[in-house]
């Protein structure tokens, strides 16, 4: 798959927006929302949700990828998250390896120094193709 069409960025900033908005943070009063947009058109999206044992937060990449295997499946061609002003955060560690799982080849992601793929947000990654069964 190539990852040539034209993305709407700004329908993928709005998604992340609306989903910030019901974030659960509570702890850190950081609310996040994630966008993606998948190969088939699709728009999937996540906000954190925090927990009293703050250790088991899910980020909201984790809730975009729950959404994105619930409604179909597939891979993920563009990402957008963004913090509770609105701007354009980058996902963490641990979210660039859940997303990497997800991603077509050549996924964009917006950050505040604009597009970047995958591979440059997550060199030399680990993956399935590293496993000695494939799945
Ligand atoms: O990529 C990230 C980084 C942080 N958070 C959330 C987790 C926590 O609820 C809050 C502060 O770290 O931001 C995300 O949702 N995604
Ligand atoms: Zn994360």
């Amino acid at each position: 798959m190539d990852n040539t069409q034209q993305v709407d960025w700004a329908a993928l900033e709005a998604a992340a927006a609306a989903a910030m908005k019901n974030a659960y943070a509570p702890y850190s009063k950081f609310p996040v929302g994630a966008a993606a947009l998948t190969g088939d058109g699709r728009i999937v999206s996540g906000c954190n949700v925090e927990n009293a044992s703050y250790g088991l937060t899910l980020c909201a990449e984790c809730v975009l990828v729950g959404e994105l295997q619930m409604t179909g499946g597939g891979l993920l061609r563009a990402f957008y998250c963004v913090d509770g002003e609105g701007t354009v955060l980058m996902p963490c560690g641990r979210c660039r390896q859940l997303l990497y799982e997800f991603s077509a080849p050549g996924m964009q992601l917006m950050t505040s120094r604009g597009i970047k793929t995958m591979d440059q947000v997550l060199p030399d990654a680990f993956g399935p193709e590293h496993l000695e069964e494939t799945r």
